[in-house]
């Protein structure tokens, strides 16, 4: 009892001096001293100057790559392999093209072996998971429809059906919106605002689009140019659920000018090995 108290008050994500290098010692040294923890629950925006090691950070927490140096702990273990609690969404939604969109949403259940079984002996259960996510992004009536017979937006909105079918505990969304106009990625903001408050996974999220990190962040970490570290984080103190209109706000704009600025300096290639990191809020 006692063993379960004290893992539930440990942080979800544990990274300490996190470092990687590839392809060994006259590779490419992607992020270095990275060390940083994520709550229960919490949804955390990693930004940066580009190829600052946002992607490689999110390799190392879902287990796809082990870290050069230091340690990575994900639910109170130690990241050793790729992790099965993980749902992913990219910037390409890359659904397969021959099976419908219900089919899909629920490939992961396919494919990683715990689920396996239980889809076996559950199939109307997930079934019905998977309708209502599609029916939650608004996607309901096209459960039978081709990938290409919907919008990216659409499709954008079904991969995020699929990185939460198994209801995992740890989302890893890695420019999820980055390839959609932006009227649709504000649309998605919110149903993604909405899927997160339905069962509040953990969520790492790399973006370029500051305002969407503030939009949709509880704590936003800002790394320096490659090698990334940690050179400041912000906590976003705005009240959800957020809406659009919240975004013209002088807060909020406040907000996303300073991480603009406190990204201006990042960039500068002398701060890409700065010292301790500025926590603020
Ligand atoms: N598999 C790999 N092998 C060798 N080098 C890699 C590999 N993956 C990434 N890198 C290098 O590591 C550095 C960080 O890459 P990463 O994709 O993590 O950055 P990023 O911040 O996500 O980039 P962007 O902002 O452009 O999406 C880059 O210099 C990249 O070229």
């Amino acid at each position: 009892m006692t063993n379960d108290l004290s893992r539930d008050r440990r942080p979800f994500a544990e990274l300490s001096d996190v470092a990687m290098h590839y392809g060994g010692a006259e590779g490419t040294l992607a992020l270095e001293g990275v060390t940083m923890n994520v709550d229960h629950g919490e949804l955390v925006a990693v930004v940066g100057p580009s190829g600052c090691g946002k992607s490689t950070l999110m390799r190392l927490m879902s287990g796809l790559w082990l870290p050069t140096d230091g340690g990575v702990i994900i639910d109170g273990k130690e990241v050793d392999r790729p992790l099965s609690i993980v749902g992913m969404a990219f910037q390409n939604p890359t659904m397969l093209p021959w099976r419908t969109i219900l089919e899909n949403v629920m490939l992961p259940l396919e494919v990683v072996a715990e689920h396996k079984h239980r889809l076996r002996s559950h199939r109307a259960h997930y079934e019905a998971r998977a309708r209502e996510l599609l029916a939650l992004v608004g996607l309901a009536g096209f459960e039978h429809k081709l990938p290409h017979q919907l919008s990216g937006g659409m499709q954008q909105r079904a991969s995020l059906c699929r990185a939460l079918i198994h209801d995992p505990k740890l989302l890893m969304l890695d420019e999820p919106f980055g390839a959609l106009d932006i009227f649709t990625r504000e649309d998605l903001w919110a149903v993604l605002q909405e899927l997160w408050l339905a069962r509040r996974p953990t969520v790492m999220l790399v973006t370029h689009d500051l305002r969407e990190a503030v939009y949709l962040a509880d704590r936003i970490v800002v790394l320096s140019a490659r090698p990334g570290r940690v050179i400041a984080e912000r906590r976003v103190p705005f009240v959800r659920p957020r809406r659009r209109e919240h975004t013209f706000t002088p807060e909020f704009n406040a907000l996303v000018q300073e991480l603009r600025d406190l990204i201006d300096i990042a960039r500068q290639p002398s701060n890409a090995t700065a010292g301790e990191p500025e926590h603020v809020g």
